[in-house]
């Protein structure tokens, strides 16, 4: 028997046709594979969501009103004592030169001003650090939340990698919004302020300035948009990286065996000359700006200077206003923060753009009935309908499953079993009809208790907890050691958990898990948290017969009694079942027991491709019934 490490949540992706595993994460609706916008009607997901970019921007900026305000009056403060020192240092260079009286207040001013401004940096630098933190991680905790409101089936939307980046670069940038908007105004102020400053110093250099400004603002210009340009190319094509490489790892057993690993390792790679031709660009527009920023805003401060020697020496200005004017033309020249500061809220819309698209997932409604007490656990599926990739993958399925009984759903692969287990479980809704539980639309269902009361197990199980005995308690409550430790003895897996190095308290890092010894695992978990309904989406697939048999008894004897809904592919467990739901292209063909369905033709044909180890341990009879109860 092939043995894998274990990796929680990892699964291979699904072989391009036949008989695809069921996982947690697909749970009625495929990821479509490198194709992670793709929603169900076939169209692309909007890639440019803006209204709600900006709503979700505004709404960040509401949720730190209060710290951004403070960052604003910092950055205007700082601004303000930005300003008011040129002016203060000009003039205390003229009473220093001995224009005036004495000029110890004006150079303790001056040491006042510098020694504010150093501070205030620092103050506004943390506090912006914070704020920054806290609003990226509030939108990162709004769109985990959403996603896992919306469901398994719409969060595959979504590619695992592709979701990583959106959860955290994506809503780590868009969370500076409020910071760069904040921090921007007073961006505005010091050289708008140093112009005006320069203009009353003296009208020619602030005509002098302004003559340069066109080149400087298009300079600015063009460097903020190439800028934005290639660093959004670049981080689109790094998810991009991300999400193969994560596509491939999940993979890592298939390509190992198909012997693709030198094409797989190309594919991940493929994206790796635009990410460097997009870095180069990049660091292109950095270093011409660099250059291009160097000549210029000297150029400016020198013919500001030159203009002013020849006002100084015309006596029109006097030494220390000189000095102010200098500084005031650099500070002028710092328009650029503002442009920068104009492009860093580009890039954060843009991210919030890819955030807000998570908060754009239809959220799974619930309602507040409880299931009536000790209700049996009567499930009921009333003309449901379920579209998926454009097509009717359910087409007006009515069901009944009485309380207390097993129906096995059968059919051929494509015919929808496990899209129906995901409606029947609640991890998807349909597009029509209804699903009841003991007469309570899951729709108006308590969540809480509907998750109490709804076991699954799936074919892949994906495993969460520290240890082996951890993941099996996992669930919507912990049962107590003795519960976990029944429950693995109904799923056969208490043996091979005992003969781990630390029993039920290894840790799952260290338990070498089957694909066999994995499912049962996945099932213990669900006899665990067996409520009125248990869904087993074909649970027992990679068990040998013989403990898919006593694995079937002690589900009847030793789990806690209920409706189970079983997947099944073969004849030996939809025989064990009360009644066998047929499905066929999307429809109940037939609803019945094993033993009269079989004298159909086409029935029989549904098991016609069944391995032969799947075959009864037992002499099975002509008409497939001869598996043991
Ligand atoms: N998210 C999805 N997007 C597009 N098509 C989907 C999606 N999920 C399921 N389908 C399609 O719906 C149909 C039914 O799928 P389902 O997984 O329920 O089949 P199944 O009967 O369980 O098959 P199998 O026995 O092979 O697992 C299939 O044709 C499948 O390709």
């Amino acid at each position: 028997m092939a043995t894998t490490p274990r990796t929680p949540g990892a699964t291979d992706p699904a072989p391009p046709d036949g008989h695809r595993p069921r996982d947690e994460g697909r749970a009625g609706g495929d990821a479509r594979a490198r194709d992670n916008v793709r929603v169900d009607d076939g169209t692309r997901a909007r890639d440019t969501a803006g209204p709600s970019a900006d709503r979700l921007l505004l709404a960040a900026a509401r949720h730190s009103a209060g710290r951004t305000t403070a960052i604003c009056l910092l950055s205007t403060v700082t601004a303000g004592c930005a300003l008011a020192l040129p002016a203060a240092l000009g003039h205390t260079l003229d009473l220093t030169l001995g224009h005036g009286p004495s000029p110890y207040l004006w150079t303790a001013l001056c040491a006042a001003l510098i020694g504010a401004e150093v501070l205030l940096e620092a103050l506004t630098a943390f506090v912006t650090g914070t704020t920054n933190a806290r609003a990226g991680s509030w939108l990162r905790r709004l769109g985990a939340r959403r996603l896992l409101a919306a469901g398994p089936h719409h969060a595959s939307r979504f590619t695992p990698g592709d979701l990583v980046t959106r959860l955290t670069g994506n809503a780590a940038e868009a969370g500076t919004a409020p910071t760069t908007a904040a921090t921007g105004l007073a961006a505005l102020i010091t050289p708008l302020g140093g112009l005006i400053a320069l203009a009353f110093i003296d009208l020619w250099l602030a005509a002098v300035f302004l003559a340069g400004a066109p080149a400087l603002f298009l300079f600015l210009r063009a460097f903020a948009r190439s800028s934005s340009d290639s660093v959004s190319r670049y981080q689109r094509v790094q998810g991009e990286l991300a999400a193969r490489l994560v596509e491939a790892l999940g993979g890592a057993r298939t390509v190992a065996a198909a012997g693709t690993a030198r094409r797989e390792r190309d594919r991940v790679l493929a994206p790796l000359p635009e990410l460097s031709t997009q870095g180069r660009r990049m660091w292109q527009v950095y270093g011409r700006a660099v250059v291009q920023g160097g000549i210029l805003v000297p150029l400016l401060q020198t013919a500001v200077l030159a203009v002013g020697g020849v006002r100084l020496a015309a006596g029109d200005l006097s030494v220390g206003e000189l000095l102010a004017a200098t500084r005031y033309a650099a500070l002028a020249a710092g328009v650029g923060s503002v442009i920068g500061r104009l492009n860093s809220l580009v890039r954060s819309r843009a991210a919030a753009r890819r955030t807000a698209e998570l908060l754009a997932l239809p959220a799974m409604p619930y309602g507040t009935r409880p299931l009536p007490p000790d209700g049996p656990g009567r499930l009921e599926l009333r003309g449901v309908s379920v579209t998926r990739g454009g097509c009717e993958v359910l087409r007006g399925v009515d069901l009944v499953v009485p309380g207390g009984t097993t129906t096995a759903v059968v059919g051929r692969s494509g015919a929808g079993k496990s899209v129906l287990a995901a409606v029947a479980g609640r991890l998807t809704d349909p597009g029509s009809g209804q699903v009841l539980l003991d007469g309570v639309p899951l729709t108006e269902a308590d969540p809480v208790q509907l998750r109490r009361e709804i076991g699954y197990a799936f074919e892949r199980p994906a495993l969460f907890g520290d240890t082996v005995g951890g993941a099996v308690a996992f669930g919507a409550y912990a049962p107590d050691g003795p519960a976990v430790e029944a429950a693995a003895r109904a799923a056969s897996a208490d043996r091979f958990i005992r003969l781990l190095p630390r029993g039920y308290g290894t840790a799952l890092a260290d338990a070498p898990l089957s694909g066999g010894e994995l499912q049962r695992l996945g099932l213990a978990r669900a006899f665990a948290h067996a409520g009125r309904l248990l869904v087993l989406d074909d649970a027992t697939s990679s068990l040998d017969s013989v403990t898919e048999v006593q694995v079937g008894r002690a589900l009847v004897g030793e789990v806690r009694a209920g409706t189970r809904l079983l997947i099944a592919h073969r004849v030996s467990s939809a025989a064990r079942a009360d009644r066998v739901a047929w499905l066929e292209n999307g429809r109940v063909r037939a609803v019945g027991p094993h033993e009269e369905l079989w004298q159909l033709a086409d029935y029989r044909a549904v098991f016609a491709d069944e391995p032969e180890d799947s075959a009864e341990p037992e002499a099975e009879r002509a008409d497939g019934t001869g598996a043991a109860r």
